[in-house]
């Protein structure tokens, strides 16, 4: 049974899931060492933001397929680490949207009318009215910066208490802004302009320090500002001096440079500094909702199933894989079948997807055909994650190709993969939307599903070919299942495909190309 090890507090919803295919042992608050010394234990790790995944956690997690991250920010993941060793990294990219918003906002009102001092004052048995006078927000106006996910909904909600919107961000449309009634801006214009700025987006090198000193003191002195994304993307020692010196008027913030806050100038700061401790996915309902959805992908990946959400395969979005399913795995097998046929080490490989199958969205077809191609090489090591980087790291030129007009079947694949022992070709398509067929072997038609020991023949279309074949077979004990030439025209070049019952014994090869008329053979297992 496979292994799965929890390090963050994640809701027994998704355990619950995690123990109907696996062992699942939690165990949280493990300092780095000691999660290092036992991860190669797992197949699976599943997170939330406490724990750090690092490069040496990566490289000691010997059997770990997946890494589940219980929540949107995969910032705590080394990626390019885990996509180098193949580990899947999934994550919720919508569970925690509304806890999110919704606490940027409640950190916006917060600010506005000093509701966290307030309390603390009423609590310490004070009844001080006159220090807590605050603003309203209705008429004001709001500066999203990220207008994802997170960033719409709390544009929905401010657009509601009558907030006037501006937005940044660089990689939505214009139309996009205006349904959401915001403006698109630049960041100047949105800082200047401004009363209240949430950031939502992500925390990349671009944004890393995108608020500093020069771009705090184009605030106005009345503004505040919100950070519920992720820490560092606020330069904390510029925000807190700006605070203090009247440059602007407040911050609250749930997110920090380094988590947990340790010292810090922050803490000094009077009410108009309110600090969560990242509370923004907080919420029963989001913790339901990312647990259930990243512990759904790590039983599915360790069945074997893809992942909705993984994010180091590009391409894969739940809704495109949806719609490819039943094509991923014909692709593989093409891939597979291509690989053998051409032997050797191959150079390049050619996928032409053909008629429906012909769109941008088709493109994890190829990483599947990559995968099949190199199965033969790396077995159970290559996966959708590392399929793109294996082959690169390998030479092979991947070239894609697409033709929307061939309509003999609704879509189909063409792979075409040249070696250093030559270049082949196969086609295949589904069948009642679900039965692989190859269609074509090396330019002759055909149509058979594969199996997993097949042979493959070029010979001369002449009489007697097949029964000196099929009694060759028979005295090395070799059980035919099925057979079919393939072939252009009549007594002229053929492929012959035979579906047999058992791996071809050694040495087999050499012998059946001795058979008059047969020019090439090959065998293949799937
Ligand atoms: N505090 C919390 O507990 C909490 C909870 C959930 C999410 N988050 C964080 O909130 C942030 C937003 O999450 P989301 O789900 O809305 O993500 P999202 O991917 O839906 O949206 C991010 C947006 O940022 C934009 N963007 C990227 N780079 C940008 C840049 N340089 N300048 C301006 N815009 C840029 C993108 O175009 C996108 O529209 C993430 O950092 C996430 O980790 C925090
Ligand atoms: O795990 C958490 O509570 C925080 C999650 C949040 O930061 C996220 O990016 O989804």
């Amino acid at each position: 049974m496979s292994k799965v090890l929890v390090s963050d507090p994640i809701d027994q919803a998704g355990i619950d899931i995690l123990t109907q295919v696996a062992t699942v042992d939690v165990k949280t608050g493990l300092k780095p060492a000691e999660l290092t010394a036992i991860i190669g234990e797992y197949d699976a790790l599943m997170i939330r933001s406490g724990t750090q995944v690092t490069e040496e956690i990566i490289q000691a997690g010997t059997q770990l397929k997946i890494i589940g991250r219980a929540g949107v920010g995969v910032d705590n993941v080394d990626i390019p680490a885990a996509t180098r060793r193949g580990i899947v990294v999934v994550n919720s990219p919508e569970g925690n949207t509304i806890a999110a918003a919704e606490h940027a906002l409640a950190m916006m009102l917060s600010l506005s009318r000093h509701i966290p001092d307030a309390n603390a004052s009423v609590k310490s048995g004070e009844w001080d009215r006159k220090s807590f006078v605050g603003v309203e927000v209705y008429k004001k106006t709001l500066g999203v910066v990220g207008l994802g996910k997170i960033g719409s909904h709390v544009a929905t909600v401010a657009k509601a208490m009558g907030m006037k919107l501006l937005a940044y961000d660089p990689f939505i449309s214009t139309e996009r802004a205006e349904q959401l009634g915001c403006q698109l801006v630049e960041i100047d214009l949105l800082m200047q302009q401004a009363d209240y700025i949430t950031l939502h987006i992500p925390k990349t090198p671009q944004t890393t320090h995108l608020i500093n000193a020069t771009t705090l003191a184009k605030m106005k002195p009345t503004a505040r500002i919100i950070n519920c994304a992720r820490g560092g993307i606020i330069d904390e020692a510029a925000l807190a001096a700006a605070i203090k010196s009247g440059q602007i008027k407040g911050a609250a913030l749930d997110v920090f440079e380094s988590e947990p806050l340790g010292e810090s100038d922050l803490r000094s700061l009077g009410k108009e500094m309110i600090l969560t401790p990242h509370l923004g996915a907080s919420t029963t309902e989001a913790q339901v909702n990312v647990a259930i959805d990243v512990a759904e992908q790590i039983r599915d990946v360790l069945l074997g199933l893809p992942a909705r959400s993984a994010v180091n395969i590009p391409g894969f979005g739940p809704d495109v894989l949806e719609e490819l399913k039943p094509y991923m795995q014909l692709a593989e097998t093409l891939g597979n079948l291509v690989g053998q046929l051409a032997g050797g080490r191959v150079e390049s490989l050619t996928v032409r997807l053909q008629g429906e199958l012909a769109t941008n969205k088709s493109q994890p077809l190829v990483v599947a055909s990559l995968k099949g191609l190199l199965y033969q090489a790396l077995r159970e090591r290559v996966n959708y994650v590392n399929a793109s980087i294996e082959a690169k790291e390998r030479g092979i030129r991947v070239i894609e190709t697409r033709d929307a007009s061939v309509r003999d079947y609704a879509g189909s694949l063409h792979l075409e993969a040249t070696g250093t022992l030559g270049t082949h070709s196969v086609t295949g398509a589904l069948l009642g939307d679900k039965e692989i067929h190859l269609t074509d072997v090396d330019g002759f038609p055909i149509n058979v599903p594969p199996s997993k020991y097949m042979l493959f023949t070029l010979h001369r279309d002449m009489p007697g070919i097949i029964g000196k074949l099929g009694s060759l077979l028979g005295s090395f004990n070799v059980n035919i299942a099925s057979m079919q030439v393939g072939r252009k025209i009549v007594r002229g070049d053929a492929v012959m495909a035979l579906s047999i019952d058992d791996p071809l014994p050694d040495g087999i090869l050499s012998e059946i190309v001795k058979v008059a008329g047969i020019r090439d053979a090959y065998t293949v297992n799937l």
